[in-house]
């Protein structure tokens, strides 16, 4: 079995285009849907994020501010900036990028946006939300993904995920939205004893750790549809994920790549979360 491609660039590309049909309807009614990016510090993969991020809202007609402050920002200054642009009108969703340099607390930064600008869907208020199934915006990570499995037919209602990783971003969120979704969710982590074991049953598998890998074909029952969000390095620098890719893409059913799978989405659904808090705004 050779597994279908799931391509998050291509996926990206259709839902872009309905953004940016949306935001000029909502532009025909005097609302531009406008996002500031909040970059503290010089991580080199944080400025290509932010710089992506800028130009995908500027490609697709929403309004974008990038602030960008040293490594030495303070925390009171930092949370400052959030409150100003909790009340800045023009401005619907707000980003702050992570991560955070050691000294400012990121938990306070996020908890400092407004539930109603929380674009990133990181805020308690989301969290809860969403664990709730109400009104508010979904992490972009896992939305994406969720939108991966809808872009080739795969209903998890029924289905047996696993998601492997239990971050506030990506894990918990992620098995939130396939139980909503009618899923049998298992959630695996580093204290999981047998990871295989888990992994062989799942219909979809959601590998989200951070660590080359962790997923090989021999964990793969066949036929299963694999989600790579990992984001690593191989041993000659190029970028891979958590999957071991050319193994498990000869056993599953579909597959995403990395780069070109979850990545772009994680930029596509910021946007579609901006547009959504500028067109709940527009009618509040
Ligand atoms: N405030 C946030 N911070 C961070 C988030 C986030 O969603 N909100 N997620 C990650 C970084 N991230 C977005 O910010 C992100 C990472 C990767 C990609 C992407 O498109 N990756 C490409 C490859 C890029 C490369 O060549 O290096 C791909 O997978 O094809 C987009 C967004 C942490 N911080």
């Amino acid at each position: 079995m050779t597994a279908q491609l799931i391509d998050g660039n291509a996926l990206s590309k259709q839902i872009r285009a309905d953004v940016a049909r949306r935001a000029a309807a909502l532009g025909a009614r005097g609302v531009t849907p406008g996002l500031a990016v909040i970059l503290v510090g010089d991580n080199p993969a944080s400025q290509v994020y932010v710089r992506n991020k800028v130009k995908a809202c500027q490609d697709n007609g929403l309004h974008s501010v990038l602030e960008q402050y040293p490594a030495t920002l303070s925390e009171a200054d930092l949370l400052a900036r959030v409150q100003a642009l909790n009340n800045d009108p023009a401005i619907h969703g707000i980003l702050v990028q992570l991560p955070l340099p050691a000294h400012i607390d990121a938990h306070k930064v996020i908890e400092t946006i407004s539930p109603l600008k929380d674009v990133d869907g990181f805020h308690v208020a989301s969290a809860g939300a969403l664990m709730v199934g109400q009104p508010g915006f979904k992490p972009c990570t896992p939305y994406g993904c969720m939108k991966m499995l809808e872009s080739i037919g795969c209903n998890p209602k029924g289905k047996h995920a696993v998601v492997i990783g239990r971050s506030n971003i990506v894990g918990k969120p992620m098995a939130m939205l396939l139980l909503q979704a009618s899923a049998t969710v298992t959630i695996c982590h580093s204290a999981t004893p047998d990871l295989a074991h888990h992994t062989r049953q799942a219909d979809i598998v959601v590998a989200a750790v951070g660590k080359r890998n962790v997923l090989t074909a021999d964990m793969v029952k066949p036929g299963a549809v694999v989600i790579d969000v990992g984001m690593n390095r191989n041993d000659e620098g190029k970028l891979c994920g958590d999957v071991d890719f050319d193994g498990v893409s000869k056993v599953a059913s579909a597959i995403t790549p990395v780069p070109g799978g979850v990545g772009p989405m994680t930029i596509t659904m910021l946007l579609v979360n901006t547009l959504e808090a500028a067109e709940r705004a527009a009618q509040a």
